[in-house]
């Protein structure tokens, strides 16, 4: 038999590499470019070849890729984007099976005083501690006494609102899903995760390389990411010991998302077996735990920055921040009566939560999804069955055709919200089609009620406990513009919401 070296071509290993290198990239360009079927579809060249362009804008101009679209869009037929819901998987289903009772309306109101209310007064307590300068009627002019400074000064006492809107949010969600947490390195270690997402996105490989990785050398060569490691840690244990509980028969004070997860209770949506009952599937302990870590990511900064935004515009509009308070003290007479149910029931207060979501939705990035059998036909381009698509709700709810009545879509404006005539009515239809920050359909957001119930506390509580809060000198609306890192982040290098706070009215 021939060596194996004679069957090999004669001459340079690289210049055969580079030859076999220049041919898979040119099949791969024509194969997308022409033969993809979805390669009728108007774009640019590159952006129709490969994920790079995706690469450079979200992962090395750090999440500026919304910002890109609106104008390749202006240019292409697919202006506006595209929604379509994608079949659930099986496995998808099984596990939002377990969830869907514990983050449903019932539940989050059930928790309302026990948990809402109280990281509420928390929070206001914050504020009501840190507050900047004195007024004789201040519970906090003990503290400020001698320190007294006019709004928009700078002294100590500014409230660093960024920050403690973000631990509120991740305070309520550990609290309400694992019941007992230290959630207070949680948000760090999460932003630090984020700044990965674009580039698992474009290389999925690396998200399994990464995994790989041992914890001690990512830690050794990229210190943030102890918070988070330490934080995963916390999670498995919680899987290990509700597991270990549920087997032995304790029973918890309350629920957690764990007990949901891992106990094999009834489930109406599961298959029956052959004596017609339904058990819900169980789920692993790899499941659980990556369900109950993404349960807290997607938790946090989406509802903290959505807050932040609203606290931001009606503290610098003093139209809004009267109407909003003059709703919000007719409504209540003392701090103590205020209450969930009565708060969505406020229309000015509505629209300021709308408007804040319309503006600053959690997740503003462009979401992925398939369409399905038989297809769909988007401003007359056809969308064969299994290609994948995306829509950024940010751009929705940007569209000048839906939100540019009166106002322009960029402006914050809680009266775009409540109708005053027929006209309004049919107005206001249109643009709740459009206003998708939660997403639609069975991949919509888990913890809708659990984000709005925790929208509609602060903004009620707050202001109708402070009327003159001020923002921080020099911070712009700009600065809370939105990144898409997955997650709706602000731009690196902005300023945070640091609010300066006179005094809380009984
Ligand atoms: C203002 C706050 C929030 C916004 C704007 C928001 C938005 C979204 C969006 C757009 C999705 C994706 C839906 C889709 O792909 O169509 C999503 C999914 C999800 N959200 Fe939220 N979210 C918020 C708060 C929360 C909170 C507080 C939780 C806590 C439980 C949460 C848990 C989840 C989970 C677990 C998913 C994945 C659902 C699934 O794949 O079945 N979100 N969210």
């Amino acid at each position: 038999m021939a060596p194996i070296e004679t069957l090999l071509p004669s001459g340079p290993w690289w210049l055969y590499a580079s030859l076999v290198l220049i041919s898979w990239i040119s099949f791969t360009v024509i194969r997308r470019r022409y033969f993809h079927p979805l390669s009728h579809v108007p774009g640019p060249f590159l952006w129709s070849i490969s994920n790079l362009p995706i690469l450079y804008h979200n992962g090395i101009r750090e999440g500026q890729l919304m910002h890109v679209l609106p104008k390749l869009h202006a240019k292409a037929p697919i202006r506006a984007p595209v929604l379509l819901t994608v079949k659930s998987s099986d496995e998808h289903r099984v596990r939002r099976a377990a969830l869907n009772p514990f983050f449903s309306r019932r539940s989050v109101l059930e928790l309302e005083q026990q948990i809402i209310k109280t990281k509420t007064e928390k929070l206001c307590g914050m504020i009501i501690q840190t507050c900047l300068y004195e007024h004789d009627e201040s519970p906090c002019s003990t503290e400020a006494k001698g320190d007294k400074k006019g709004k928009g000064g700078t002294g100590n006492n500014i409230f660093d609102m960024h920050n403690a809107i973000r631990a509120y949010a991740v305070d309520i969600i550990t609290e309400y899903a694992y019941a007992n947490y230290d959630a207070s390195d949680y948000q760090e270690a999460i932003r630090v995760v984020q700044l990965l997402f674009p580039w698992f996105q474009t290389f999925p490989v690396l998200m399994t390389l990464f995994g790989w990785i041992p914890d001690w050398f990512t830690i050794t060569v990229f210190p943030p990411f102890k918070k988070w490691i330490e934080s995963l840690e916390t999670v498995r244990v919680a899987v290990t010991k509700v597991r270990g509980e549920i087997e032995m028969g304790i029973k918890p004070d309350r629920r957690t998302i764990f007990h949901e997860m891992i106990d094999p209770e009834l489930d109406p949506l599961a298959d029956e077996d052959v004596k017609g009952r339904k058990f819900r599937t169980q789920l692993s302990d790899v499941i659980v735990f990556s369900d109950a870590v993404n349960v807290t990511g997607a938790g946090a900064d989406t509802t903290g920055s959505t807050i932040g935004r609203a606290i931001f515009e009606v503290v610098n509009s003093p139209e809004i921040y009267g109407k909003l308070r003059k709703e919000l003290r007719d409504a209540f007479p003392d701090v103590e009566s205020i209450n969930l149910r009565a708060l969505e029931k406020l229309p000015y207060l509505t629209g300021v939560v709308k408007e804040a979501l319309r503006l600053n939705p959690g997740l503003p990035g462009h979401l992925p999804r398939l369409v399905l059998s038989p297809g769909a036909t988007f401003n007359s381009v056809p969308l064969p069955p299994g290609t994948s698509i995306s829509m950024s709700a940010w751009l929705m709810h940007h569209d000048p055709v839906a939100f540019g009545t009166g106002q322009e879509p960029t402006v914050f404006d809680p009266e775009r919200w409540i109708p005053h005539t027929r006209e309004d009515e049919e107005r206001i239809r249109m643009q709740e089609r459009c206003m998708v920050p939660f997403g639609k359909g069975s991949r919509n957001c888990l913890g809708q009620a659990l984000a709005m119930a925790e929208l509609y506390s602060t903004l009620g509580n707050i202001f109708w406990r402070f009327d003159d809060l001020v923002v921080e000198e020099g911070m712009t609306r700009e600065d809370l513009g939105l990144v898409e890192l997955f997650l709706g982040y602000h731009p690196r290098g902005a300023r945070k919401l640091r609010i300066l706070t006179g005094r809380e009215v009984r």
